[in-house]
């Protein structure tokens, strides 16, 4: 009689969530109450800078992330796998996707209100992710200490709904707008 091996979900554990210790809010750090007036003020004192690598419509070798909404503090965007894109053979690279996830929780961080830039960023990769994919990512801040926004997301393939590929987790630090360089 042969034996087949274990499935993999009977011989692995559950995987963990995508936050470690460093990318978890401290105990009774508070999530901020969605606002939509935030995204508008942020949103309002970018008009005109189309230069950003994830969203950019200037940057020609950017990924073109679509931002498709903000919702009860969730925001959502979407881009598609190109062929320059690619890691392994018809894969994308996983610089690629975790770039797609900074600029999401990124948008999640600046519709509190304030300037963030990322502090710490961390991705599980949960699933190929192929040339010609759309994906389709949301982000949402799951707590505020200080300067601090701690902030998770997700990406799927095909579809809001699709299969989870990754999973990120972040801090964000605030910002002053001197913190920016003007574009010569
Ligand atoms: C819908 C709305 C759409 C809006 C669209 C817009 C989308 C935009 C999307 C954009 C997406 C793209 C986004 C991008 O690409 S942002 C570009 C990539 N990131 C950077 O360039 C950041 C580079 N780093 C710095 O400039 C400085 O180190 C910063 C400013 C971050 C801090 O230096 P600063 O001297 O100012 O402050 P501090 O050192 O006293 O630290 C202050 C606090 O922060 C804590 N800390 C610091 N580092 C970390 C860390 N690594 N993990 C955890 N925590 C960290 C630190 O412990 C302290 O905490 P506490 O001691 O107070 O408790």
């Amino acid at each position: 009689m042969t034996s087949s091996p274990p499935s993999p979900s009977a011989s692995r554990p559950a995987r963990p969530g995508p936050a470690s210790s460093r990318t978890t809010p401290p105990p009774g750090a508070p999530a901020p109450a969605p606002s939509g007036e935030g995204a508008a003020v942020m949103l309002a004192s970018l008009a005109g800078f189309d230069g950003c690598f994830g969203c950019g419509s200037e940057a020609e070798s950017g990924l073109r992330i679509r931002h498709t909404g903000v919702e009860d503090g969730v925001v959502t965007c979407e881009f598609t796998v190109r062929r320059e894109h690619q890691g392994a053979p018809g894969l994308c690279h996983g610089g690629v996707l975790a770039t797609a996830m900074d600029e999401a929780l990124g948008g999640a961080a600046w519709l509190l209100g304030n300037r963030y830039v990322t502090g710490r960023l961390e991705t599980d990769y949960l699933a190929p992710v192929p040339v010609g994919s759309d994906v389709h990512v949301r982000a949402w801040c799951t707590g505020l200490d200080g300067r601090k926004a701690y902030l998770e997301g997700e990406a799927r393939v095909g579809g809001p709904d699709g299969p989870v590929a990754v999973r990120a987790a972040g801090v964000f630090i605030e910002v002053p707008q001197e913190h920016f360089v003007p574009e010569s």
